[in-house]
């Protein structure tokens, strides 16, 4: 009989995952052996960059990425980039190492002695088969739960499972498929679609997974074809909608007040792919105006059953905005006139406006840039000056999570190789992912990295205002020099003067990554 290493590296061969994000320790060796042709290893040099690049990859791609990675404090450095991950919904299957069956229970060096509990609940499944035979059924198992589920799963291998003889069931797992189907039922269509045909004044709240599920460009029929205003959902990690549409309105308020005025004189509220909602600073209030029905279209059981107001449909997005558009039919002229972009914001010191740096990308970059955003005081400057119309477009950590930023733009690069990819990164931020900068040295990645250095951690600043402690402590970072610390990971990088000179920069041809560092201002989200 095969071995159940043979059986689940065809099986993962079979599945597509052939690319494998890791960091090894000795327990990963003997599921790392073998590895047959077309698979490719990508290095990682701290758990929380490999998840990035993972999670990015597979956002960008569409499809599930698999992780390896060592065993317990493998697995403990890595459950920052999942928080970020399973918020996503990014399907990841993560593969780490476990000690040999008989050494867990004395519980020798480098065993991870409840593997699957340490990971609940950052992961939408996790499991540590029971005997080695049942390694190839639980491998499939945590591939369809990533991607049936959306979200990272997780399974847990002793090292001496992989050499041991598969059972004759083994290969039948080879032929598994497993599918989801999520179109509303026929009633369920009529009602839906009745209550937006009679809404009066109709609102869009679109989520991360418009983007994510190819939607982006059917959001913008229905919504010029409902005729209301637009929000992102509050906590934006993908770009839903094109920002400068003349019906769209920005990201909703992430606060209970302020998003509840935000949708007043609205009598029907439709969000599509995201929670309700994800708010981020505590300003309680009506969730909802009166007279304002909310209803909320997701694929994610937990969001829909969790979420504090409105009525909900666990379906596929995808299936809901086709049925719209049919019932109300697609509107006859699409909308002109996109929003001009207002002239940045200048300073009169040496530091840069945030908007001046802005500017430079849009006007810059080629219009198809992804950008992978990760600075945390600077988003009001950033949605004033983009304009991005295309999917693909914007990705930030979906729970906040920083260490996102560069290994995440690692992953998208990697995932899109001929997408001029963009990593917007502040000075607090780049310190969380910073080994990725090593990954994209050795593999070439294409990849323009724009540090904003504004030598303090500005968000929470502003938090501190906001929460009435100005006086906190740990919020500035003096003496950081990116341009060294990437050259030292094998990146080129270089100190950028003023706008003329980062100009000039980012009109020069990328053929791997480079970091250029920008001395900016300090503003407010
Ligand atoms: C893993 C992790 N650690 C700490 C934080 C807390 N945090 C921190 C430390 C922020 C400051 C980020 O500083 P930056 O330089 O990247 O960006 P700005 O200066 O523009 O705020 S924002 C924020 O929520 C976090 N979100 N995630
Ligand atoms: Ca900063």
């Amino acid at each position: 009989m095969p071995s159940v290493r043979r059986i689940a590296h065809a099986f993962l061969e079979r599945q597509g995952l052939t690319t494998v994000f890791g960091n090894p320790g000795s327990n990963e060796l003997p599921f790392l052996s073998g590895l047959p042709d077309g698979f490719r290893y990508v290095l990682g040099l701290h758990e929380g960059a490999v998840v990035g690049m993972a999670d990015g990859y597979a956002q960008a791609s569409g499809r599930p990425a698999l992780v390896s990675l060592h065993s317990a404090a493998g697995s403990g450095n890595a459950l920052g980039a999942l928080t970020n991950a399973v918020a996503a919904r990014t399907p990841l299957v993560v593969l780490a190492g476990q000690q040999a069956r008989p050494a867990i229970g004395p519980e020798a060096y480098l065993t991870n002695v409840d593997a699957p509990a340490l990971m609940r609940p950052l992961v939408c499944w996790a499991a540590e088969p029971a005997c080695a035979r049942d390694v190839p059924r639980a491998l499939a198992q945590a591939v369809f739960e990533a991607r049936l589920r959306r979200g990272p799963a997780f399974l847990s291998v002793p090292y001496d499972d992989w050499t041991a003889d598969a059972d004759e069931n083994a290969p039948a797992v080879l032929e598994r498929r497993v599918e989801r189907a999520g179109a509303p039922g026929a009633e369920q269509g009529r009602r839906l679609a009745g209550a937006v045909a009679a809404a009066r004044r109709p609102a869009l709240v679109l989520g991360g997974d418009i983007d994510a599920d190819g939607l982006f460009h059917d959001a913008v029929r229905l919504a010029e074809r409902l005729g209301g205003p637009v929000w992102a959902a509050p906590s934006v990690f993908r770009l839903p909608f094109p920002n400068r549409h003349p019906l769209f309105r920005g990201v909703l308020p992430a606060g209970i007040e302020p998003a509840c005025r935000a949708l007043a004189g609205h009598d029907l509220v439709l969000v599509l792919g995201a929670p309700v909602f994800r708010y981020h600073e505590h300003l309680p209030g009506r969730y909802l105006p009166e007279g304002t029905r909310l209803i909320q279209v997701t694929e994610d059981v937990s969001a829909a059953a969790r979420a504090p107001v409105g009525e909900a449909l666990v379906a596929d997005p995808a299936a809901v905005t086709r049925l719209l558009l049919t019932a109300l039919g697609t509107p006859d002229t699409p909308v002109h006139g996109y929003r001009p972009v207002p002239a940045p914001a200048g300073t009169r010191g040496p530091r840069l406006h945030p908007e001046e740096v802005f500017a430079a990308l849009r006007e810059e970059q080629p219009a198809d840039t992804a950008y992978v955003v990760e600075s945390t005081s600077t988003n009001s400057s950033w949605w004033r000056q983009m304009d991005l119309r295309r999917p693909g477009s914007y990705y930030f950590p979906a729970a906040g999570g920083l260490g996102f930023g560069l290994p995440g733009a690692v992953g998208v690069a990697l995932a899109r190789p001929g997408r001029p990819v963009v990593g917007v990164i502040g000075d607090g931020s780049a310190n969380y992912g910073i080994t990725a900068l090593w990954t994209a040295a050795r593999l070439r990645v294409p990849l323009t990295v724009v540090l904003l250095r504004n030598g303090t951690y500005g968000a929470l600043h502003w938090f501190g205002g906001l929460l009435g402690v100005p006086d906190a402590p740990g919020l500035d970072l003096p003496g950081l020099d990116f341009t060294r610390i990437a050259e030292g990971y094998g990146v080129p990088a270089r100190q950028i003067g003023g706008v003329a000179e980062l100009r000039a920069a980012l009109s020069e041809p990328v053929d791997g990554p480079r970091l250029l560092q920008v001395d900016t201002a300090l503003t407010t989200p």
